[in-house]
């Protein structure tokens, strides 16, 4: 047995309590074996299972929280960050995004992918769900980071002649299957349709299809702007959650990032067909796509998780910001102070969040993932302490945290992150960002 364990500190249970804990873990199996006393076996077991500690992490004045889960993401966009702002989702995609993405290569994605692994592993977060494309470069990026992740290669077809729309979804569906399980298990897939505009019916049927002969999960941008959603309600005459159902992408193990503009019928569609949303509060802000009704669809069974969505959108991939963010709009959106409270952005960021990816994590309980994250509580923006949660959600920050572990393995102590090099990280990834730019500028 190759124990860690994690003292001093304060921990945030499933059931929103915090106790007062040690959190001991297998190393090997990358599993909690220990909350306190608590074990997932018998005592005689937990006897035995506990006594050799290989490693500890210093807890003291900390609360030891679930890893935070960024459900929705394009990593490698870091290298954009900053680079096209105050514009609308379909202008600032065509007119800034797409055109620098076209001149990214393999080497800008792997640049960019290590800066955003750096900054989620400094702010907590042990897992995400990233659309993208060079998606072999960002497996490599996750595997050495020692994150968790759900892949896939992002699909658009507007703007392609035939052959090139049906190789970017051959492209998808290559990826979901020869990177499913890589990194020790720790990368799972999915078949990665941009969106329901911007990829046409005849290549969502059969990507979709071939997705769920291959038993891979669908994720897409659904209902993000009404811009989006007006054509489809033209074109078809249903509303994109119908659309979606129709085209058999709305299953179980689906997730959709964004349902800004969803109906109630939509709202019931997702929740009886147990497709989780993840909620991009921060971006949906930015890009002015509107306001979610998360408090609805929480109330109506939806699972509804936080993403980031891509830094040129946020502009950062703290997860601390969107459990905010989330918990502000939804209030507004709602119109009312007591929608979306604390416990409830906690939950999406962690539990939910896990959930929604079909990833293990977002709990810290015996048998459990060991997936975690030790937020400082004694800063000043953090003093005093009547309730951790209410902090979590609404004081502190992605720098607060000054450890985090997933699947068992230390990534960062005492801030220092151990599976990266921090500085040749940044460095590379500023160097791939201006050269990028020059090549975009000298193309027009
Ligand atoms: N294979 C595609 C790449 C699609 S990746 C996913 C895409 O989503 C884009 N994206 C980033 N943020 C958003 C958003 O908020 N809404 C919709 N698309 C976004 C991102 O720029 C990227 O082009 C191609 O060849 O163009
Ligand atoms: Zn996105």
């Amino acid at each position: 047995m190759n124990a860690l364990r994690v003292t001093g500190g304060r921990v945030l249970r499933p059931d929103g309590s915090v106790t007062g804990s040690d959190v001991t873990i297998d190393r090997d199996a990358g599993t909690i074996l220990a909350v306190g006393e608590e074990t997932a076996g018998d005592e005689a077991t937990a006897a035995e299972a506990v006594p050799d500690v290989d490693e500890t992490l210093d807890a003291e004045g900390g609360l030891v929280v679930p890893g935070l889960v960024n459900a929705h993401t394009h990593v490698a966009m870091t290298l954009l960050r900053g680079y096209a702002d105050d514009k609308e989702l379909d202008a600032w995609l065509r007119e800034d995004i797409w055109p620098a993405e076209a001149e990214l290569t393999a080497d800008d994605v792997e640049a960019g992918a290590a800066l955003g692994a750096l900054e989620m592993i400094r702010s907590g977060t042990t897992a995400f769900a990233d659309m993208y494309f060079a998606m072999d470069r960002v497996a490599d990026v996750v595997d050495r980071a020692g994150l968790r992740a759900r892949l896939g290669h992002g699909v658009v077809t507007v703007g392609k002649d035939d052959a090139d729309a049906r190789a970017d979804v051959k492209e998808s569906l290559a990826v979901a299957r020869d990177l499913e399980g890589a990194a020790d298990g720790r990368i799972r897939t999915a078949f990665m349709p941009h969106s329901l505009t911007t990829v046409g019916e005849a290549y969502l049927r059969e990507g979709v299809a071939e997705a769920r002969e291959a038993g891979v999960p669908v994720h897409l941008h659904a209902n993000e702007t009404a811009e989006e959603v007006d054509p489809i309600v033209d074109k078809r005459g249903e509303r994109p959650v119908t659309y979606a159902e129709d085209l058999d992408a709305l299953g179980p193990d689906d997730f959709f990032a964004h349902g800004v503009h969803v109906d109630d019928s939509e709202i019931e569609r997702l929740a009886d067909a147990g497709t989780a949303v993840v909620h991009c509060p921060a971006s949906n802000m930015k890009l002015a796509s509107g306001m979610a009704p998360v408090q609805r669809l929480r109330d109506a069974g939806v699972t509804v998780a936080l993403g980031t969505d891509g830094a040129a959108s946020n502009n950062d991939l703290d997860v601390f910001d969107e459990m905010r963010d989330a918990a502000m709009l939804g209030k507004l959106a709602a119109g009312d102070a007591a929608a979306v409270p604390a416990e409830a952005v906690v939950e999406m960021a962690t539990a939910a969040g896990a959930e929604a990816l079909g990833l293990p994590g977002g709990r810290i309980e015996p048998g459990a993932a060991a997936d975690l994250a030790v937020v400082d509580l004694d800063a000043p923006h953090l003093t005093p302490v009547h309730d951790p949660v209410s902090h979590l959600a609404y004081a502190a920050r992605g720098s607060d945290v000054r450890h985090t572990v997933c699947d068992g393995r230390v990534l960062m102590r005492d801030r220092e992150v151990l599976t990266l090099d921090a500085e040749a990280v940044r460095e590379r990834a500023a160097d791939a960002a201006s050269d990028l730019v020059e090549r975009v500028d000298s193309g027009v």
